[in-house]
């Protein structure tokens, strides 16, 4: 019987198993993903790449639990996230996995701090005292811009404010797109720092799908996806 749960504390972070995306238009079908496997284990940084159209999007928003695979499974910390009502899915996320992807996850009317404490919530994470804001405030450098509406932040400020949402609810796996896309040297080397620091414990991973020869360096492995399949 598969109870969607295997053992927490030894299980991957991710474990995705021959995950296929077919998508149709008309009398075309695209195939977006053909049977992609690979794990994230704890404490590890992943990095993938591939040239445009390969399927990474289809793929990250697959592992998220934001689109369902045609087939396979997704396990996030030993939870099974794919196959499941949109609504358990969406538990599972926010209590799971931090999400930094293109589309913006900041809410405009909420400055930084409050932005934090909403994802903090969703995730049942309640009463956050304000130190452990600060303390993820100054990991992405903005302990100065708490207050801040997310449209009086610089690009890069907004890119460092979508991390700190991404990790405010302590994920076992960060999923992130190109997170050091606008970034400057300095900040991308301190972006990198903290995204290797996450995995530390040995508890937490990080799967990334980006372009910076920077990030690639400091990657645990590097894996190639082409046409919807995936290299090591
Ligand atoms: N909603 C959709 N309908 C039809 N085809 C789609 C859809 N979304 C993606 N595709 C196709 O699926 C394939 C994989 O797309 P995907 O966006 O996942 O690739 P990608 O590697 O993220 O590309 P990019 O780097 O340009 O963002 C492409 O051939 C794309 O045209």
């Amino acid at each position: 019987m598969d109870v969607g749960t295997v053992s927490a504390g030894t299980a991957p972070a991710l474990d995705a198993r021959e995950l296929y995306r077919f998508y149709r238009a008309g009398e075309e079908e695209t195939l977006a993903l053909r049977g992609v496997s690979l794990t994230v284990a704890p404490g590890e940084l992943v990095a993938v790449v591939g040239p445009s159209g390969s399927g990474k999007s289809t793929l990250l928003a697959c592992l998220a639990g934001l689109d369902e695979p045609a087939g396979g499974s997704v396990r996030i910390a030993g939870e099974r996230i794919s196959h499941r009502p949109e609504a358990e899915r969406a538990g599972i996320r926010a209590r799971r996995i931090g999400i930094l992807l293109q589309t913006e996850n900041l809410i405009a009317h909420l400055d930084v701090a409050r932005n934090i404490r909403l994802a903090r919530t969703a995730a049942g994470r309640h009463g956050t005292p304000a130190q452990d804001i600060d303390v993820l405030l100054d990991q992405v450098g903005l302990l100065g811009r708490a207050h801040a509406l997310p449209r009086e932040l610089a690009g890069g400020e907004v890119a460092r404010a979508a991390l700190a949402v991404a990790l405010a609810n302590d994920p076992d796996l960060l999923l992130a797109d190109e997170p050091t896309g606008e970034l400057d040297g300095s900040t991308e080397h301190r972006i990198l720092e903290l995204l290797r620091a996450r995995g530390s414990d040995g508890r937490r991973g990080v799967l990334l799908v980006t372009h910076s020869t920077a990030v690639l360096a400091g990657a645990d492995r590097v894996l190639t996806l082409r046409d919807g399949r995936l290299r090591a």
